[in-house]
């Protein structure tokens, strides 16, 4: 098969990907596997074997007796293994000859990815010259307390004598750079019984080409044997660039290109970057206190108002912006209570798409969601408060993020469970005819198809994997309800028509 894309090289975005051909959306574009893939640099302690985090204790490998792994019976057949025989051998010399301690590897596990890259260099040549390509800003890391950061890493690195051939002094620091620059993050293998997992991080090598926009028209997904899958989330034509989003869609511009300018060194200037309004979601403005109807957004040193035009000092609004983000990070995000009354107090402040709403409503959203399952009997209110956020949710993700989007799709599917919930409470209670609970239930069924197109492509044992083959046995229950209520509704007319029948020539003969 023909590479549905090539690379190009521009002064602004150095190499990157356009589209060789024109790409449907939900066609893949490139699978990939990992050059490296290993914990953060500031992760605890996981098996260096299968990344399982190693929660109360842990063995050390047979053969070299210094690689931390999981204790028992050992690291789970089905997962990946990543301490090569070439490790192995590595530690096992040094232990012999300088007697490394498997204590030192443990306080050293963040350096672990950074090591493994080293060790490529003998033992995948092509592979690590092509990740030394990759785009570093080592100088724009130069003296910075990051570079400072690494500089352990280095001296951690180079006391295991794997430098002495290197003139470079730079090549560790170069190797954190790329690492940082370029890599994905990947969840862990879950531990089981308790699910919770490492964050992991992983180089892709053709996968790391791809430029960032902040409206992206991918969607990447990293399957249990960390292959990493892009799909195309809106069409792409022949030509076009081909983007992935590096950040988190939904948070305002000033936090989308601060992280961008921290972690990848770039200001981005993406159609959403340049559009106060961010492109119409007005999702880091706030009411204006004036005509109260109107949005204010930055402009310069003031913030003016999209309607009425007033102006504001600058440093007055960000005040009450940040006051709202400050109340956000300590009320309890587990509270019905102290969510609601966030959402009402802050909603007299900011827009009503302000990314700090966006969150405290998903939040809400997914407290609800979790009570309505929990209780016996969730109530109505319940129901509907949750069908509202759910509502308001999709129209900004649908701008933010067009086409293919993993949280459109889980807020899609949350929408339809409660939706055929509510009417199924509504229709059993007869507060509801036959005829308004089919509505519902096809209405909650359009939801569902449109979450499960987009399920679809995720991989089969990831959550939103599992979400899908869920959301597809769902999908024929909500079909055989909808059926039923039809046969119900026409043999509930056949009874009516047999009885106006009856009636009908007693009331031809009045
Ligand atoms: C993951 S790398 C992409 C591959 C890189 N262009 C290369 O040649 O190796 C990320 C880097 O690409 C550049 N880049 C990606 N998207 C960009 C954008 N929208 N604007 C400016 N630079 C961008 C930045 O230098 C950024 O740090």
């Amino acid at each position: 098969m023909s590479e549905k894309y090539e690379v190009q090289v521009s002064e602004k975005l150095g190499r990157y990907l356009v589209a060789a051909t024109d790409i449907k959306a939900g066609e893949t574009i490139l699978s990939d596997k990992p050059f490296v893939l290993g914990p953060n640099s500031d992760t605890s302690l996981v098996c260096f074997n299968c990344y399982l985090p190693l929660i109360s204790k842990f063995f050390v490998c047979k053969y070299c007796a210094v690689a931390p792994i999981c204790p028992g019976d050992g690291c789970p057949e089905q997962l990946s293994k990543w301490h090569s025989q070439s490790e192995c051998d590595f530690f096992r010399t040094l232990k012999l000859t300088k007697g490394l301690n498997p204590m030192t590897m443990v306080q050293n596990v963040g350096s672990l990815l950074v090591l493994r890259v080293v060790l490529k260099k003998d033992f995948d040549k092509a592979a690590f010259e092509e990740f030394m390509q990759l785009e570093t800003h080592l100088d724009m890391r130069r003296n910075t307390c990051v570079w400072k950061f690494c500089e352990n890493t280095a001296k951690f690195i180079r006391s295991l004598g794997v430098l002495e051939d290197i003139d470079d002094a730079d090549f560790i620091q170069k190797i954190c750079a790329a690492i940082d620059v370029n890599s994905f993050e990947v969840r862990g293998p879950p531990v089981p019984a308790i699910g919770c997992s490492e964050l992991l991080r992983g180089v892709y090598l053709k996968a790391a080409l791809m430029a960032h926009d902040c409206l992206s028209n991918t969607h990447v997904a990293i399957n249990d044997k960390n292959i990493l899958v892009c799909h195309a989330s809106t069409e792409i034509r022949k030509g076009e660039t081909i983007y992935y989003n590096y950040t988190d869609p939904l948070k305002g511009t000033k936090l989308r290109q601060q992280h961008l300018e921290v972690g990848k060194y770039f200001r981005c200037a993406c159609k959403r970057c340049q559009d106060v309004s961010e492109i119409g979601t007005y999702m880091s403005s706030a009411l204006c206190p004036g005509c109260k109807t109107g949005y204010i957004s930055p402009s310069c040193e003031m913030w003016t108002c999209h309607s009425c035009n007033s102006k504001y000092e600058r440093s007055e609004i960000e005040h009450k912006i940040q006051c709202c983000s400050e109340k956000l990070a300590i009320i309890n995000k587990k509270d019905e209570k102290e969510l609601e009354e966030y959402v009402k107090n802050v909603s007299l402040v900011l827009a009503p798409n302000h990314y700090l709403l966006l969150e405290a409503k998903q939040r809400l959203a997914g407290v609800l969601r979790d009570a309505i399952n929990r209780e016996p009997r969730p109530t109505k209110k319940m129901m509907r408060r949750k069908i509202e956020l759910c509502k308001e949710l999709l129209p900004v993700l649908e701008k933010i993020s067009p086409g293919i989007c993993r949280i459109k799709a889980i807020t899609l599917y949350e929408l339809h469970c409660t939706m055929v919930q509510l009417a199924k409470k509504l229709f059993d209670g007869r507060e509801i005819n036959g005829s308004a609970y089919l509505d519902e239930l096809q209405n909650a069924e359009k939801h569902l198809k449109k979450s499960i197109e987009m399920l679809l492509i995720e991989p089969g044992n990831s959550p939103e994997g599992e979400l899908c083959s869920k959301a597809l046995e769902e999908y024929r229950a909500l079909k055989a309800a909808i059926t039923g209520v039809l046969l119900g509704m026409q043999s509930e007319e056949k009874t009516y028509a047999s009885q106006t029948d009856k009636i009908s020539p007693t009331s031809n003969v009045n």
